[in-house]
């Protein structure tokens, strides 16, 4: 059995003189789900695009479930369940009418397993509603119960929040969860916009100019979902700076940044007793603390030198 769900080795794309995507090289674990980030025009598609065999790769290679999609496209592409553009329903029929008519293109694919991707998405009630009618969250978890008809072991979704209302992105984020433990699937999401996708994910690389920036754990680890963990950006004026930092790091394995008087870092909201105790033991005078003004947004795209995304 291979040992990740999915593999990208130094995968490339070039269209024209442009090479989109400069060399990817991550894996995706067996049941996490990944955050892949990145501004307008970073790539993501680009990269999707190749994973789900809708664009060939111009070098490298893609491993799913340890089959190349090169060669052995077949084996490789009966992993994948996705949606990559919005997905196509006839909004003249009900949920339950499309969902059936994907079924039947499909052998394997029982009534059964249509009630249960209907249950899976919470689309019990309004399944047999038009989907004319469908709020665009409601036609999203659609296309999701849709791509999850054939038992894929990977689900790929390409800015699935995008349109969404508070609302519609908490829904989604909830039941991506759920689908990631229940299926035990492995759920890429893409979007442009942390904030909306980081409470749902385990890990999130970060990809700029088709260059993969870097990869963080947002998770301790898979199944700890129902907590979902308030994180928080800090700054704390504390002197002597760089005492404080050395400590931050020994201490809570932190890492802090300096700005100014500043000591910016990001951990979890219940760490911060425990983090201003551990400086003020050590004698380090703390003057002010509280939320950082800058969104966990602003921080991750400062560090990869961009301030504006979207
Ligand atoms: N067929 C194409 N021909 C030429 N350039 C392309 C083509 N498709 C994509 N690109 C370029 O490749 C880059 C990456 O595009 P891509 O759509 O993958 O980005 P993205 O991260 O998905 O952004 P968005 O969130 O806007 O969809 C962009 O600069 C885009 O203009």
């Amino acid at each position: 059995m291979a040992e990740f769900a999915m593999e990208l080795i130094h995968t490339k794309k070039r269209i024209g003189q442009k090479e989109i995507i400069k060399g990817l090289s991550f894996q995706i674990k067996k049941g996490e789900v990944f955050g892949f980030i990145g501004p307008n025009g970073a790539g993501k598609t680009t990269t999707i695009r190749m994973m789900v065999g809708l664009m060939n790769i111009t070098s490298g290679d893609i491993l799913i479930q340890g089959n190349s999609i090169k060669t052995k496209f077949k084996e490789a592409i009966k992993e994948v369940g996705a949606i990559v553009e919005n997905p196509e329903m006839y909004p003249f029929m009900t949920g339950w009418q499309n969902l059936m008519h994907y079924a039947r293109m499909s052998s394997d694919v029982t009534k059964e397993r249509v009630h249960e991707v209907v249950a899976l998405v919470g689309l019990e009630k309004a399944i047999n509603q038009k989907v004319g009618r469908y709020s665009l969250g409601m036609r999203q978890r659609l296309g999701i119960a849709q791509a999850l008809l054939s038992y894929p072991s990977i689900l790929i979704l390409d800015e699935p929040t995008n349109g969404l209302d508070p609302a519609g992105i908490r829904e989604i984020r909830q039941y991506i969860r759920r689908i990631a433990e229940e299926e035990q699937v492995s759920v890429i999401i893409s979007s442009h916009l942390l904030s909306e996708i980081e409470m749902m994910c385990d890990r999130i690389g970060i990809i700029k100019n088709g260059e993969l920036i870097t990869i963080e754990s947002v998770r301790a680890a898979v199944g700890e979902s129902e907590k979902e963990k308030e994180l928080l950006m800090m700054q704390v004026e504390a002197a002597p700076i760089d005492k404080a930092i050395n400590l931050l790091q020994a201490k809570h394995s932190i890492k802090a940044v300096r700005e100014e008087k500043m000591l910016v870092f990001q951990t979890e909201k219940e760490n911060v007793p425990s983090i201003i105790k551990t400086l003020v033991e050590q004698d380090i005078a703390i003057y002010q603390a509280g939320v950082a003004k800058k969104s966990l947004e602003d921080k991750f795209f400062d560090l990869i030198g961009e301030n504006t995304i979207g």
